[in-house]
């Protein structure tokens, strides 16, 4: 999912990058990197690890400048080498610097045109370095120096009609400014913020609006679909619509599972759509299971508690945190490999026995995915003693693949996938299973914000709506990141080594 992060400050801004990196954490635990600007160089420090593991104190101390971007990476296109942390950087013109959160659809298509007809190389297999090139050609086609603020309005509408897919990004311009612009669609989330600090207005852009509470900015409105805003290193910001038919349709996921409760995403507290989701399933499963023997309902840690508080409360049974999470274990569905995540659920979930022992048990997790956490789940609770376990999940069946920033490649890898639910409910072990129906869904997140008339629910219904994702992009995309894809291991093993940002130490 990435975060990404941009400040135009009139102090040292390295610190407050960190800060908003760190809570954006949960959006991508790969890698993580920051780009500062002093004295017209760029200073970047990127490599894999946690935002705590990259950054040691030396590496700070290089990150002098009052401006900077900033990354956290969770691979969705090409490998997860170091060499394709982010931000990535090309030299013309005039040095630009840029991090991505999405995925883009025609990566390939403009790899080959961009040689052919730009002759600009791309070093690494990521589609953000291929975004990268392609605002980088557009920017260099502006006859003026400096760039006016028109002339990277109209780069970024050029960018719009070469580039498909999901895409929020912030990229630095030296001599120029900050630019961060979203795609037509709205698919990922990005937000403007600004604070005062000495008479002077800084600015902030990023993926969440927690991050601008974390560094003390103050909300200014989430960025529009398709508009592009450009704060200029003097601290003046111009925006504009870059786009010919923007329609806000954000990915209903980020609700569910992505964003942190406390952030707002296009006017929608995350939290409170969790909470209504909660409520909706709540009645559902009043409705469809009038008789059954719920002694206690208890919330898989850590998204889904609360939605299974509102559970609880709608059919007024307790509610118990039956499981303990290891907080020193990050998110399971991010993590790369289906090894690691396996592995990893009951290093992070431990079972509190005598909230289980004889007892018909009602768990709720935010969703059901690859079924790797609730397959596990439902063995734990059974070993610490359940009579029966029932599961409920806040999210409908997942059952398409991802193709704008979650990694899903491969319909084949989940567990809803061409499969009802009676079949799903024995795969996993459960006693019983429900699943929020995507009306209700959309209804949880869209009355927060009624303006919002669609959203990016393709992994529900199998609906990709910028259009150009065919049963043939499917396929091709399976074949290079599924799991057992022999191409996937080998772009891994190629580039392992390849580091050409060189500030590795
Ligand atoms: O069916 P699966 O493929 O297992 O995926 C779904 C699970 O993964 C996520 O948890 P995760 O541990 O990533 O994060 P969380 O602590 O925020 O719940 C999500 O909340 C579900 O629990
Ligand atoms: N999750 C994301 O937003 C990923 C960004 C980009 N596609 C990458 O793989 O690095
Ligand atoms: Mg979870």
């Amino acid at each position: 999912m990435c975060g990404i992060v941009g400040i135009v400050g009139s102090t040292p801004v390295n610190q407050s990058i960190y800060d908003a990196l760190t809570v954006l954490q949960h959006r991508g635990q790969d890698a993580a990197g920051i780009v500062t600007l002093e004295s017209n160089r760029f200073r970047l420090r990127k490599a894999n690890g946690l935002v705590r593991d990259v950054f040691e104190a030396r590496h700070m101390q290089r990150l002098q400048g009052e401006v900077g971007i900033g990354h956290v990476r969770y691979p969705t296109a090409g490998s997860s080498s170091a060499s394709e942390a982010q931000p990535f950087y090309v030299n013309s013109p005039y040095g630009l610097a840029l991090a991505h959160n999405g995925n883009l659809t025609n990566a390939a298509e403009i790899r080959e045109t961009l040689f052919e007809q730009t002759k600009r190389h791309v070093n690494t297999t990521s589609d953000s370095e291929i975004l990268l090139n392609v605002l980088a050609n557009q920017l260099e086609k502006a006859p003026s120096y400096p760039i006016s603020p028109s002339e990277i309005f109209a780069a970024v509408r050029e960018v719009h009609r070469v580039v498909k897919g999901a895409y929020a990004v912030v990229a630095m311009l030296i001599g120029h400014g900050i630019i961060a612009f979203r795609d037509p669609h709205g698919i990922r989330p990005l937000c403007l913020g600004k604070r005062e600090v000495a008479g002077k207005t800084e600015y902030m852009v990023a993926s969440e609006s927690v991050a601008l509470d974390a560094v003390g900015f103050d909300f200014v409105r989430d960025v529009a679909p398709g508009e592009a805003v450009y704060i200029t290193f003097d601290g003046e910001l111009f925006t504009e619509q870059c786009a010919d038919n923007p329609v806000l349709t954000p990915c209903v996921f980020e609700f569910v599972y992505f964003a942190r409760p406390d952030s707002f995403i296009d006017k929608v507290s995350v939290y409170g759509a969790r909470v209504r989701m909660g409520v909706k399933l709540g009645e559902k499963i009043k409705r469809e299971w009038e008789d059954l023997d719920i002694d206690v309902v208890i919330p898989i840690p850590e998204t889904s508690t609360d939605s299974a508080l509102e559970i609880a409360r709608t059919l007024d049974k307790p509610y118990r945190q039956g499981f303990v999470k290891n907080r020193y274990v990050g998110r399971t569905f991010i993590m790369p490999g289906q090894q690691m995540r396996r592995k990893s659920v009951r290093r992070k979930l431990n079972a509190i026995r005598s909230e289980f022992k004889d007892k018909s048990v009602l768990l709720v997790d935010d969703s059901i995915v690859r079924g790797t956490t609730s397959e596990q789940i439902i063995e734990m609770a059974r070993e610490a003693g359940a009579k029966r376990v029932y599961l409920a999940s806040a999210a409908p069946e997942v059952r398409f693949p991802n193709v704008y920033g979650i990694d899903m490649p491969s319909a084949n890898e989940l567990i809803a996938h061409g499969r009802e639910v009676d079949e799903i409910c024995q795969m996993i072990g459960a006693d019983g299973l429900i699943f929020q129906d995507l009306e209700d869904l959309v209804a949880a997140v869209s009355e927060g914000n009624p303006d919002i008339t669609q959203f990016e629910s393709s992994v529900f219904n199998g609906s990709y709506v910028t259009g150009d994702v065919s049963q043939q992009y499917l396929e091709y995309l399976e074949g290079l990141r599924s799991e057992d894809s022999k191409h996937q291991r080998e772009i891994q093993q190629d580039l392992a080594n390849l580091e050409l940002h060189n500030e590795g130490v």
